[in-house]
């Protein structure tokens, strides 16, 4: 049924100078940016970010600690009244210049995600204007905090709803995007009137440096957005959660990480916003159109190359498509160009790290253990840097652990299916619920299934659902809270309520 697509690791060993990933890399700035100053960690400690390409060190940037941490929130703090106080057409327009500075450093900044993050350069290109699109979106949103205002039922007073900025905020952002999740969490605190201190992730910090630096030409005032790379994530980020002054955390990572936070944010009861792991199923009835079908697959798959929260997990295909629909996306899977991103013609880069390679390999391993057939692909790259092989597994087990496991990579595990309610229930069968794609073409079905499926977003005859406009986020497992939209602003405010008589 499922026919086998031969498999040729496709990586060319012309790797691209090691000194023009390195080129790229220190144009970026290298120390931390605090109170409007760039400025060595206070131990004078540094680490080295790597090209996952490569595995060479390409630059080296500060790495704080819990002082540092503490200048950090101080410098927030210092600024906090004034960024309050400035009128929400003064926000507006300091973002609105960021959008533009983000836009008019497009290149360079793709090529730096690029060449920390190894993802390709069509996938950074992209990532930039996502990341931009935040900036623009929460400069037209800082206009427009909501107010209510109306008679209480008894008729003694009148009931007085207004939003303030909650106040310092704490931001982690994960590698994958390291841009666009520093934008969706500094973008609608900024516009909500909050100061803030990001914790890129240890894997791509240069990202976040040079997005400080474009805030600072944009105006952004000293001490409002304040950033602190390090290689002590749990006792940095520790540190700021325990200190009163902080108020809110934003964090975007796994959901280990994301509980350990939660409990963390519990002593000082800080707000907290959670965009965790996923498991996406992806789900296609046998009246899809199957070209629209494969092609949300390829998007759903392998945006960012399979790392991403949103990436299609499990694919359920209905029985009578299947084979059709293996062989065509399999084809395409294995049509892909594999190797470092920087290279014009390559569409699918190295995974973040070794670690990342031996999880992938593991779970595709546990798989075939456990039955399943490889149609394409199934190993890693010998030779340098973190490339893993765009795969397809068909006749995929229940009992496989990659149905269960976010698996952040290449590898599309395909399963049949017969009707709509055992469909259902195979998607729901997960702690995680972020988002789930539909493919039908009886958009009443799509919506009634859409209903039933336990995620924060669904995507109907569409393998990518985010958007600066709308609101990103999960049930169960895979969060609390959204970002983007109007929805991510209200993560920034506090409610007040004033019964007021007169
Ligand atoms: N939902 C999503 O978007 C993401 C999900 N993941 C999932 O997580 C898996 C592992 O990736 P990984 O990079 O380890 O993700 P993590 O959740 O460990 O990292 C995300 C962010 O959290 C920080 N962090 C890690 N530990 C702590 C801690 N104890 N206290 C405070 N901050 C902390 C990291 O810093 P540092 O880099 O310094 O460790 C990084 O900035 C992936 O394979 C994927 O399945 C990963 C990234 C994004
Ligand atoms: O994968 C993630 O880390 C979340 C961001 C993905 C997106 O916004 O599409």
């Amino acid at each position: 049924m499922v026919v086998n697509v031969k498999t040729t690791p496709t990586l060319e060993t012309t790797r691209v100078a090691p000194s023009q990933a390195a080129a790229v890399a220190c144009d970026a700035p290298s120390q931390l940016f605090i109170g409007g100053q760039w400025v060595a960690a206070k131990g004078g400690r540094t680490f080295d970010v790597i090209d996952p390409s490569t595995a060479d060190a390409i630059a080296t940037v500060c790495d704080a600690d819990i002082p540092d941490a503490m200048a950090a929130v101080e410098a927030a703090e210092k600024a906090a009244a004034a960024w309050k106080a400035t009128p929400p057409r003064r926000r507006s327009d300091v973002l609105m210049k960021c959008f533009h500075l983000l836009l008019e450093q497009a290149e360079w900044l793709a090529r730096l995600i690029t060449v920390e993050n190894g993802k390709a350069l069509a996938d950074a290109r992209s990532e930039v204007a996502y990341a931009a699109e935040f900036f623009r979106w929460y400069a037209e949103e800082a206009v427009r905090s909501p107010g209510e205002f109306g008679p209480a039922p008894s008729g003694a007073n009148q009931i007085i709803v207004s939003h303030e900025p909650i106040g310092i905020a704490v931001l982690v952002t994960p590698w994958n995007f390291p841009a666009a999740m520093a934008t969706r969490k500094i973008a609608p605190a900024l516009a909500a009137g909050c100061t803030c201190i990001l914790k890129p992730a240890a894997e791509t910090p240069l990202t976040a440096l040079a997005i400080g630096e474009l805030m600072r030409q944009a105006g952004v005032p000293a001490g409002v957005v304040n950033i602190v790379t390090t290689k002590r994530a749990g006792p940095v980020v520790s540190a700021m959660l325990h200190d009163k002054r902080v108020r809110k955390l934003s964090f975007t990572g796994s959901t280990g990480v994301g509980r350990i936070l939660l409990r963390e944010a519990a002593d000082q009861v800080v707000s907290c916003s959670m965009e965790l792991g996923g498991n996406a199923p992806f789900i296609v009835f046998d009246d899809a159109d199957l070209e629209t079908a494969v092609a949300g697959a390829m998007v759903a798959k392998m945006r960012n190359g399979g790392e991403a929260c949103t990436a299609a997990n499990r694919f359920y295909i209905q029985k009578r498509i299947l084979a059709d629909f293996t062989r065509r996306f399999a084809e395409e899977m294995a049509a892909l160009k594999v190797g470092p991103g920087l290279a014009a013609d390559k569409q699918l880069g190295p995974l973040i790290t070794e670690a990342a390679v031996a999880k992938v390999d593991r779970l595709v391993e546990d798989a075939v253990a456990k039955g399943a057939r490889l149609v394409t692909g199934g190993s890693r790259l010998s030779g340098e840097g973190f490339f893993y092989l765009p795969t397809v597994l068909a006749n995929v087990s229940a009992d496989a652990e990659i149905l269960r496991e976010e698996i952040f990579g290449p590898v599309a595990p395909i399963i049949a299916f017969d009707t709509e309610d055992e469909v259902v229930e195979l998607a729901n069968d997960t702690e995680y619920g972020l988002v789930s794609y539909v493919f039908s073409r009886d958009l009443k079905r799509a919506l009634a299934v859409a209903g039933r499926l336990e995620s924060g977003m669904v995507g109907i005859n569409r393998g990518v659902v985010s958007d600066a406009a709308a609101p990103f986020g999960g049930m169960k497992q895979s969060g609390l809270g959204r970002e983007g939209s109007h929805h991510g602003m209200l993560e920034y405010l506090e409610t007040k309520y004033i019964a007021a008589a007169w």
